[in-house]
């Protein structure tokens, strides 16, 4: 090593020696009382550490019980409104994470459970709905509560993307009354536990592994959420739950995969999928055909068509578009393999809430029994819920762009293959014709709604525009740097 780089552990060692050889009491002195103040130092350091564990530990505790215990809690959780029925629920999460988890959360536990599946309207109905805290789970609760059904939720809360969003949702549902159980549809006594506790009229299955992209990387999680999952959803419901609930549940518009008749309806061939997201939607498809024909359970199949809105999935393009438009990052825009740029069949939340629903009501008893015993046959049904008018992602970002004031910073590349298609376009004439759906919300509506609530959750300073769009000197930095930091780390 060259002399002139001493580095500060050479200089640390040479001002010890020199110490060592040091003589006289004032040296001595400086020294001891240098060691005493090092000694206490560290004794504060010491009890500061121990008291920040404790208090991470306890803060820990209150948000994640479930990873502390086997648990199905109710909670409010998340960073949002504390209202008196947050604050009910929470209490009776401290409460159930305490008991044993054979008793699922004891007398109160239940107690909870049975109110929020109360309808409480004449012929209301009562569902279970998993995936509670996803994105249409949350605004498909809502709107069952907001018309007097009773509503039970199960969500796992996984980090496919930002858990605190899912948690603020929760948070949501529980200042309108909706109970979260914190569980995975894969726990089949907590099911079971569930139908003996409260009698569903109906499931809305729509916990699931979402994203087309995503099964390249992580394809068990999909074989786990969307076929396992499902299979003890159905299995509960078919054996176990007496009565059988009718089920309807999530498959997508992916399963059309490779095909090239448009628009798409639900007599096309699906047996071309693109991506393994979309093959384990198929095979949902073929095994709700099992669970009919064998256990007389009534099954209704929805493909959705690209669902977006506000409290979106961060996952999805239009929402980490906007996050990047905001940023200042680029964008990567698809363009299909002839050169055309790849088209959704964007379909706003509120219409396809509005076709969930329809399907619930029109979904027809289930004719099987405990015994294993069928009536006759139940209904088995598929319906495409999409908005019947494509438009280039491009004109999605450029809706974006006059929102929210900003250029996109754009880079055009031709689709990868990863398992994406360049068009969906739905036909919905056979929801229109059983239960009246037409979707009503054009794309640049439901961009502005969502860009309401993306600037207001994440506190963003940025004017929507009204009219056209606005230079980026017009948008202003955040003043709160907390939730614009947290918008650019959600997770995609
Ligand atoms: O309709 C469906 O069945 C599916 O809709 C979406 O899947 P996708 O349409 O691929 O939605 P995004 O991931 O938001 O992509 C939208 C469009 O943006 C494009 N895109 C995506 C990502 C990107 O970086 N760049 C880009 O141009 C895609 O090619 C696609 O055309 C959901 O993510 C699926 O869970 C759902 O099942």
């Amino acid at each position: 090593m060259p002399s002139s780089g001493i580095t500060a552990v050479d200089a640390a060692a040479k001002g010890m020696k020199l110490e060592r050889y040091a003589s006289g009491g004032a040296l001595l002195l400086r020294r001891a009382t240098s060691a005493k103040l090092v000694s206490a130092s560290s004794h504060l350091l010491f009890r500061a550490t121990v008291l920040a564990t404790l208090a991470l530990v306890f803060l820990f505790t209150l948000h994640y019980p479930s990873l502390l215990s086997r648990s199905f809690n109710l909670s409010a959780g998340g960073a949002h409104p504390s209202s008196s029925s947050a604050a009910s629920h929470r209490s009776l999460l401290m409460s159930s994470s305490s008991s044993s988890s054979a008793s699922y959360g004891g007398a109160a536990w239940e107690k909870e459970i049975r109110r929020s599946a109360r309808p409480s309207r004449d012929g209301g109905i009562s569902v279970l709905v998993t995936g509670a805290a996803g994105f249409v789970g949350t605004h498909c609760s809502l709107a069952l509560k907001a018309r007097g059904d009773g509503v039970v939720g199960l969500d796992n809360f996984n980090s496919y993307y930002d858990p605190s969003l899912k948690r603020a949702r929760q948070a949501l549902l529980s200042t309108r009354g909706v109970a979260v159980v914190d569980a995975d549809i894969n726990d089949t006594p907590l099911l079971e536990k569930l139908f003996d506790v409260a009698a569903f009229t109906h499931v809305l299955h729509l916990a699931a592994q979402a994203g087309v992209r995503y099964a390249m990387e992580a394809p068990q999680a999909y074989v786990a959420s969307n076929v396992a999952g499902l299979v003890s959803v159905l299995e509960v419901a078919a054996k176990h739950a007496d009565p059988q609930p009718a089920v309807v549940w999530a498959s997508s518009s992916s399963v059309y995969g490779l095909n090239t008749d448009a628009p798409f309806s639900e007599e096309h061939r699906t047996d071309r999928p693109a991506s393994l997201y979309a093959a384990t939607k198929k095979a949902g498809e073929a095994i709700a055909h099992t669970y009919n024909h064998i256990y007389g359970l009534s099954v209704t199949g929805l493909r959705f068509f690209t669902v977006y809105g506000p409290w979106g999935r961060p996952d999805m393009a239009y929402f980490f578009f906007a996050r990047s438009i905001v940023a200042g990052e680029p964008v990567t825009l698809f363009r299909a393999a002839d050169g055309s740029d790849a088209r959704r069949d964007f379909t706003y939340i509120d219409d396809v809430v509005k076709g969930c629903l329809g399907a619930l009501d029109t979904a027809g008893k289930s004719t099987g029994s405990r015994s294993g015993k069928k009536s006759g046959p139940a209904p088995l049904r598929v319906y495409n819920l999409g908005n019947t008018s494509p438009v280039p992602v491009t004109r999605m970002v450029a809706i974006l762009e006059k929102l929210l004031g900003k250029k996109a910073n754009k880079r055009i590349v031709t689709m990868p293959s990863n398992g994406d298609v360049p068009f969906t376009h739905a036909n919905v004439s056979h929801a229109a014709r059983d239960f009246g759906y037409r979707p009503t919300t054009s794309l640049e509506a439901g961009l502005r709604h969502f860009v309401d609530w993306f600037v207001q959750y994440y506190k963003l300073d940025v004017k929507i525009a009204k009219g056209g769009a606005r230079s980026a000197a017009d948008i202003k930095p955040a003043k709160k740097k907390k939730a614009a930091a947290a918008v650019m780390s959600a997770s995609s």
